[in-house]
């Protein structure tokens, strides 16, 4: 049963159409994440969702009750919802001690109990209580933010980007630490990211957002393995694009004749491999197959280094080239001769 469900949801800010006709359902303590190129309408549906902004149409439902449905909206303060933005925007005048309260009665005995337990459970030094927001590192403010949210005990957590500004080794701790608070606490969480890796990992239910619309939404494995389109596939990491005549379950292409995900279709059609499908074997002799994965040859034609890993282009024969990163290795260089081959299944994208 869904906590949250979105229906029909649409907004337009003059000419320019920021949701189209979105639907969304989200389950009681899940994560979802939601991923989309700039202006593709994330940050309008969160808004709408925490009552900033109204929809011109469709609704917002929330543990069955109406939100907002086009005409009534009920106000920010009302829905129950924590939000933390992707600056923390905390009050730079008052201490955390003060941040963290902002939302807790002023007169109730247990304040200073329970502004030192959320501390604790967002994994923040009490000795900091007294200090102001500007004394704090940026994964520090980013922890006080969510204690605060965590502070009026919402029922959803929205956040909107809010590991952006942190350098890459305290991105992944702060997202690591923020998903397991929310976890114990049982609130089911929306993410905000332009990052698909951290989208991948937080969540366990991705939406992409193309144009104002929810063009997928599903498991992040099966997002990434099965993409919709092209731009989703892309989107969401690398991607060999391949054209392939498909011959029931199987295709013939540029890695040979392969397995692929769907059963029935017959002709032309672009297949989509992820380059860790990929095995590349580079020892002479060129083996003609790796266990169970059959290999075609191919030569090194062009080289991008890029440190643990490398950009390929390799020529298969005839005139067909493909490109492909792969773990940088000293035995790879141009004009080098490798086998290529695939494991598992490749996934035939929709026409
Ligand atoms: N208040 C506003 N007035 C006019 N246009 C707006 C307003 N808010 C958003 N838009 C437009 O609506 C579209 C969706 O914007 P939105 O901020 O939701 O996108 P986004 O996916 O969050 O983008 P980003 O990843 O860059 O933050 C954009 O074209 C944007 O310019």
């Amino acid at each position: 049963m869904s906590f949250l469900n979105i229906r029909s949801l649409s907004k337009r800010y003059g000419t320019v159409t920021a949701l189209d006709d979105v639907d969304l359902s989200v389950a009681s303590g899940s994560r979802t994440a939601i991923v989309g190129p700039s202006g593709s309408g994330k940050t309008t549906l969160l808004r709408i969702i925490a009552g900033f902004d109204t929809p011109d149409r469709g609704e917002v439902v929330l543990d069955d009750i109406v939100l907002a449905d086009g005409q009534e909206s009920v106000p920010a303060h009302r829905r129950g919802i924590g939000v933390v933005a992707q600056d923390g925007a905390l009050f730079p005048h008052l201490t955390i001690e003060q941040n963290i309260g902002f939302g807790l009665d002023r007169r109730a005995a247990d304040r200073p109990v329970r502004i030192r337990e959320l501390m604790d459970m967002v994994g923040l030094d009490r000795s900091m209580l007294e200090r102001s927001p500007d004394q704090l590192s940026g994964g520090q403010q980013q922890r006080v933010a969510l204690a605060r949210a965590l502070a009026r005990k919402p029922r959803l957590m929205l956040l909107d980007e809010p590991f952006s500004a942190l350098d890459t080794g305290l991105r992944a701790a702060t997202r690591k630490a923020v998903a397991q608070v929310l976890s114990d606490a049982g609130i089911a969480t929306i993410l905000v990211t332009h990052d698909q890796s951290e989208a991948l990992s937080f969540a366990d239910q991705l939406a992409v957002m193309r144009s104002g619309k929810l063009v997928q939404v599903g498991s992040p494995q099966h997002v990434y393995l099965h993409p919709n389109d092209v731009l989703t596939a892309e989107f969401l990491g690398e991607a060999l694009l391949l054209p392939a005549q498909l011959d029931g379950g199987q295709a013939d292409c540029a890695f040979g004749r392969i397995a692929v995900n769907d059963k029935d279709g017959r002709g032309p059609a672009t297949i989509m491999i992820r380059p860790e499908q990929v095995v590349l074997m580079t020892s002479p002799g060129l083996p003609h197959s790796s266990g169970d994965v059959p290999t075609v040859e191919a030569v090194v034609v062009g080289l991008d280094f890029c440190g643990s890993t490398s950009e390929l282009l390799l020529h298969i024969g005839g005139d067909r080239r493909i490109s492909l990163r792969q773990p940088s290795s000293d035995a790879i260089s141009v004009g080098a001769s490798v086998a290529i081959g695939m494991r598992g299944t490749a996934h035939v994208l929709k026409r």
